[in-house]
C-alpha cells in the first residue's frame, strides 16, 4: 500500500482531462444513461423518462362536446338564416338534444350548436323546440374521440425532462407510473482534521485553525438540484487509512464518489494516492483556476473526483465535471447558462496556461453591457453568492483590457441584468441600506469598489450608472465638484449629496497607543494602516498631513494599502496595525475606539441620463423618503441633514 505524496500536479487542458476520464468511463460502462425504475406520477415531476411513453388510452375516449349547447344533426340546420330562423324540437332523442361542455355526443347527432345561439321557444303542448339564425357544419364544437391523444399514439419520448404539464398528459393517456433514469448516487465526502461542523461552531466558538465545514452542503445541494441523489458522510480528519475505507465503501454503493479536499500537495493531502491505491488515478492537476488540483479517477468501476478544499473552488469544479457526468447519465444535455456580450471594466491579469473562471457582477448601463470583476481569492465563498456570471479567460490568454467585450455566462436571467443597478466608486454602509430596500421596487443593486475617483473615472468611460464619491478639493474645501468638472468634462451630472460622515482614526479598543491626533502617526511605535491612492479617504489624509507639516515618510506603514473602510477596520481590530483612518461606523462595527477628525460631504455622482431614467427612479425616492434617513440616523457617525440635496453640474 502507497502513501507517497504526489508533488507534482499536472496542468492538463480541460478538454485532455474530459477524453482522459470520458474514455475510463467508457471502459467501466458508466458513460451512459441510468437504467429506468418505475415511480408514481406524484414523484416524477423534474425525472427524466427513461423510454418513450406510449399512450394506453385515446383522450378524450369519446366524442366529447367542446360548448354548453344542443347536440344535433348537422343535415337539420342547412338553410338556416337571420331572414329564415329555423325551427328545430327538443327531445332525449333529437332532432335537438341539450349537452354540457364535455358530455358526450349521443350517437345520432354530429354537431352542437353554442347555447347563445339559440333562442328556446315552448311550446302551447308543453314540448320545446330551439330556433336558430345560422346552419352549421359537421363535427362543430365536438372534440372527436382521440382528439388530444390517441392509444397507442407518444406521448413523450425517451430522456425528456418531466414537466408539470407532462404529468398531466401521462395521467391522462392511462399511465399511473412512469419509468424513469435512476437518481445518480453520489457520495459526499468531506475530509479534513481542521474541519469543525456549523453545529459545532454555534456551541463552543471558532478557535483560530477552526474551518466550519459547508463544502460538503454546497455539493450535497447542487448534486440534488442536478437531479442526484446525495449521500452527505460526516468529516473524516485527516487519516489516509480512515480515508481510503470510507472512499473504498463509498464506491461500491455509489454511482460517483466526491472526496472533498486534500487534492492538493501538502502533507495531508491523500486523495490522489488512495485512488492510485484503491483503483487508477487518471488526472491530478487541470488548467483551469479555480480547481487547479482536481483529481479523476476510477475505483471499483465507480468515478471518483478529488474536489479542491477551498470553497469557489470546490462549487466550480463540481460545475465543471460534476454536472456534466450527472446530466449525461440522466440522457441530458449539460447545462447552457445563458451567455451575454459585455464590457470588462478593468484590467485582468490571467497566468498563461490556465484557463480561469472570474466572478463578475453584471448590469446594463446605456447601450451595452458591464462586467465588473469580484474576488478572485478562491477562499471567498461571497464572491460566487454575488456573481452574476463568469467570465472565461482562456489559457492561451495574457487576461483582457479593460473595456473589452467578453462572454458572460450568466447566473441569473439576462432580464435581470435589465433591471440592475451598477455602482462603482467609494463605498459606505448606507448604499447597502440602500440595496436592500431597492430590492422592493424590483431593482438589483451591485456595487464594486473602486475608491471615489475610481467611481468618476467608471462613469467616464460607461461603466456604472453612479458613483459614490467623498474627494475633498483643499483649495476650496468643498467636496466632490471641481472632481467631477475636471474628470468628467462635457457630462451632465446631478451631486446628490447622501450622508454627511465623520472621518477619524480608528484605534483598538481603549486606545491602547494612547493616539490622539495625526502627529501620532510619526510615532516609532504606532504602526499605521492606509487607503489606496484615489480613495476619498487617502486624499483626506494627504490633505491633512501637508496642513499640519507631516511627512508621509515619517509614518510607519504609510505605504500599506487596504480597499475599504473595514479593510482598515479589521487590521486594527486584528492587530496587524495599530491605527487607520476611517468613518465612525466601521469603527463601531468592530468595537473599535474612534478619535473624529473631519465631517465630509458623501455624494451619489449620477450622470443626467440615469439621474432621469426609469431604472434610478427608485433610488431616487429612497434618498427623498425617510425610512432610509431613519435607518442612517441609527447609525453611529452620520449625519442625514443634507441628505438628497442636489447640486447639478453641465
Ligand atoms: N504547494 C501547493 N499548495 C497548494 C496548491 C499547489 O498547487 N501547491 N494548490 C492550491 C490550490 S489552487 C488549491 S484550490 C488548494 C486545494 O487544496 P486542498 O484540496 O488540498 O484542500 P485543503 O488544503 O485541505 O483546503 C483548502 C482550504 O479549504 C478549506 N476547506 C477544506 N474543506 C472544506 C469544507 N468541507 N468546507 C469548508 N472549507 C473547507 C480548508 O480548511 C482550507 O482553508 O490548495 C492550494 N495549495
Ligand atoms: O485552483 Mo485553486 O482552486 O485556484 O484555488
Amino acid at each position: 500500500m502507497s502513501k507517497t505524496k504526489n508533488f507534482y500536479l499536472e496542468n492538463i487542458p480541460l478538454d485532455e482531462a474530459w477524453r482522459r476520464f470520458i474514455a475510463a468511463l467508457e471502459g467501466c460502462g458508466m458513460w451512459s444513461e441510468l437504467p429506468g425504475e418505475a415511480v408514481a406520477l406524484e414523484e416524477a415531476l423534474g425525472r427524466v423518462t427513461a423510454q418513450p411513453v406510449w399512450a394506453a388510452l385515446s383522450s378524450p375516449g369519446y366524442h366529447a362536446s367542446a360548448m354548453d349547447g344542443f347536440a344535433v344533426r348537422s343535415s337539420e340546420t342547412i338553410g338556416a338564416s337571420e331572414t329564415a330562423p329555423k325551427r328545430i324540437p327538443v327531445g332525449p332523442n333529437g332532432p335537438a338534444s341539450y349537452v354540457d361542455t364535455g358530455d358526450a355526443i349521443p350517437s345520432w347527432a354530429d354537431a352542437v350548436i353554442m347555447i347563445e345561439h339559440t333562442q328556446r321557444i315552448d311550446d302551447a303542448d308543453g314540448s320545446q323546440s330551439i330556433e336558430i339564425h345560422a346552419a352549421v357544419a359537421p363535427w362543430t364544437a365536438i372534440r372527436p374521440m382521440g382528439e388530444d391523444m390517441v392509444a397507442t399514439e407518444l406521448v413523450l419520448p425517451a430522456n425528456h425532462l418531466l414537466k408539470p404539464v407532462d404529468l398531466g398528459a401521462l395521467a391522462g393517456s392511462g399511465h399511473t407510473t412512469v419509468q424513469v433514469r435512476r437518481k445518480p448516487r453520489v457520495a459526499v465526502l468531506p475530509t479534513g482534521t481542521e474541519l469543525i461542523t456549523v453545529e459545532q461552531a454555534a456551541r463552543e466558538g471558532v478557535k483560530p485553525g477552526d474551518i466550519i465545514e459547508y463544502n460538503s452542503l454546497v455539493l450535497s445541494a447542487q448534486v440534488r438540484e442536478w437531479g442526484g441523489e446525495p449521500t452527505r458522510y460526516p468529516i473524516t480528519i485527516d487519516d489516509y487509512q480512515l480515508i481510503r475505507e470510507k472512499v473504498r465503501t463509498a464506491a461500491e454503493t455509489h454511482d460517483l464518489v466526491l472526496v472533498n479536499a486534500g487534492s492538493s500537495a501538502g502533507s495531508e493531502d491523500f486523495t490522489s494516492s488512495i485512488v492510485e491505491d484503491l483503483g487508477t488515478l487518471l488526472v491530478h492537476g487541470v488548467a483551469v483556476r479555480p480547481g487547479h488540483p482536481v483529481i479523476l479517477g476510477v475505483v471499483a468501476n465507480t468515478p471518483v473526483i478529488g474536489i479542491p478544499g477551498y470553497p469557489v473552488s470546490c462549487a466550480l469544479t463540481s460545475e465543471t465535471f460534476v454536472e456534466p457526468l450527472l446530466s449525461r447519465w440522466r440522457g441530458q444535455q449539460p447545462n447552457q447558462k445563458p451567455r451575454v456580450q459585455a464590457s470588462i471594466t478593468r484590467k485582468l491579469l490571467s497566468p498563461i496556461g490556465e484557463d480561469e473562471m472570474v466572478r463578475v457582477t453584471a448590469g446594463r448601463v446605456g447601450e451595452r453591457v458591464v462586467a465588473a470583476p469580484l474576488s478572485r481569492g478562491a477562499g471567498v465563498i461571497t464572491s460566487l453568492v454575488r456573481a452574476d456570471g463568469i467570465v472565461r479567460i482562456p489559457r492561451f490568454s495574457e487576461g483582457v483590457e479593460a473595456g473589452q467585450q467578453v462572454s458572460v455566462e450568466l447566473y441569473r436571467t439576462p432580464a435581470d441584468i435589465e433591471r440592475t443597478v451598477v455602482h462603482i466608486g467609494s463605498h459606505d454602509l448606507c448604499l447597502d441600506l440602500l440595496a436592500q430596500h431597492l430590492a422592493d421596487s424590483g431593482r438589483r443593486f451591485t456595487s464594486a469598489n473602486a475608491g471615489s475617483l475610481g467611481g468618476l473615472l467608471a462613469l467616464r468611460r460607461g461603466d456604472a450608472h453612479l458613483a459614490g464619491s467623498h474627494l475633498l478639493d483643499p483649495a476650496t474645501g468643498e467636496y466632490n465638484v471641481s472632481y467631477v468638472k475636471q474628470h468628467l468634462p462635457g457630462i451632465p451630472v446631478v451631486l446628490m449629496t447622501l450622508v454627511h460622515r465623520e472621518q477619524g482614526l480608528i484605534v483598538a479598543k481603549g486606545n491602547p497607543k494612547g493616539i490622539r491626533t495625526l502627529a501620532d502617526l510619526s510615532r516609532e511605535d504606532v504602526q499605521f494602516v492606509n487607503r489606496q491612492r484615489g480613495a476619498g479617504t487617502r486624499v483626506l489624509l494627504d490633505y491633512h498631513l501637508e496642513k499640519q507639516g507631516i511627512a508621509a515618510g515619517s509614518i510607519g506603514g504609510y505605504r500599506r494599502e487596504e480597499f475599504t473602510h473595514m479593510a482598515v477596520a479589521v487590521a486594527v481590530q486584528s492587530g496587524a496595525a495599530d491605527c487607520g483612518l476611517g468613518i465612525a461606523s466601521a469603527a463601531q462595527a468592530l468595537g473599535l475606539d474612534f478619535i473624529p477628525l473631519e465631517k465630509e460631504r458623501y455624494d451619489l455622482v449620477i450622470p443626467r441620463v440615469y439621474f432621469e431614467s426609469e431604472l434610478v427612479r427608485p433610488l431616487l425616492d429612497l434618498v427623498h423618503g425617510s425610512r432610509l434617513r431613519r435607518e442612517v440616523d441609527a447609525l453611529s457617525g452620520y449625519d442625514t441633514a443634507g441628505m438628497g440635496k442636489i447640486i447639478e453640474l453641465d
